[in-house]
């Protein structure tokens, strides 16, 4: 049986140069507790932590949210919370954001580094299905209330989100789509040289960034770093 081993991280397909940016600038600028909980997540979880964001996008994300000043932020897929961590350090003492991940018990494990750091009284993590959390959200109060969104899980779901999220965004906040060039393997002509778990959520993240690129309602950028991140911003 082929073994379901996810490729390392990150559509550089050059070794070294990754090498370089993440010893250069990406771990000399990592905070201690967002190093602590990679160290723990790859020692509970060994190659499924190449589900995080890397460090080097972890800082992409960062900055952008301070760009924006953003306050009140949404994050779908947080696993044990890397992510999450990097933005809750982004945020004012004041800001606040949404988390929700159907699996609690990754969450913990990361929750002693976020609690570390002095960033916990941001977070409202809700244990739920995505979709079903997003909905329960826009019943409660219909009026757009996020500056940023965070997307970063089931794959296949990514259209439904963005739906849902045109709602809940602010007109001129911005959907950030994480894993939009798969590895690299949005660009593989041939199927077959996709390892087989890996084509479905291929074929959902190629239909996702047609159909992005002919939304009208939003403006549109495909920055390459990480595993690839679409940034939506809400034009209407
Ligand atoms: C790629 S990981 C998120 C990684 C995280 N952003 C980080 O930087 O560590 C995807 C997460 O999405 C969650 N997930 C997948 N499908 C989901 C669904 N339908 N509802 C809720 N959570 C889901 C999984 O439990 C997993 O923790």
């Amino acid at each position: 049986m082929e073994e379901k081993l996810l490729p390392p991280k990150g559509i550089l397909k050059s070794e070294a140069l990754k090498k370089y940016i993440f010893e250069t600038t990406a771990y000399p600028r990592e905070h201690e507790q967002l190093k602590k909980l990679r160290e723990a997540t790859v020692h509970k979880y060994g190659n499924l932590s190449e589900m995080e964001i890397p460090v080097d996008e972890g800082h992409f994300l960062s900055m952008l949210v301070k760009i924006m000043n953003a306050k009140k932020t949404i994050e779908l897929g947080v696993f044990t919370g890397y992510s999450l961590l990097t933005t809750a350090l982004a945020l004012p003492h004041d800001g606040h954001i949404t988390a929700i991940d159907i699996d609690k018990e990754a969450y913990e494990v990361g929750l002693e580094f976020i609690k570390n750091a002095g960033v916990d009284h941001k977070i409202n993590f809700i244990q739920s299905d995505v979709l079903q959390a997003l909905d329960k959200l826009l019943t409660e109060n219909p009026k757009p209330e996020f500056d940023f969104a965070f997307i970063d899980a089931d794959k296949p779901n990514y259209p439904n989100m963005h739906e849902r999220l045109m709602k809940l965004v602010k007109v001129g906040g911005i959907i950030a789509f994480d894993n939009t060039l798969w590895f690299g393997f949005v660009a593989e002509e041939k199927e077959e040289s996709v390892p087989e778990h890996m084509r479905e959520n291929r074929t959902a993240i190629m239909e996702l960034n047609k159909r992005l690129a002919a939304d009208p309602r939003i403006e549109l950028s495909q920055v390459s770093i990480g595993d690839g991140v679409t940034l939506c911003r809400r034009l209407a």
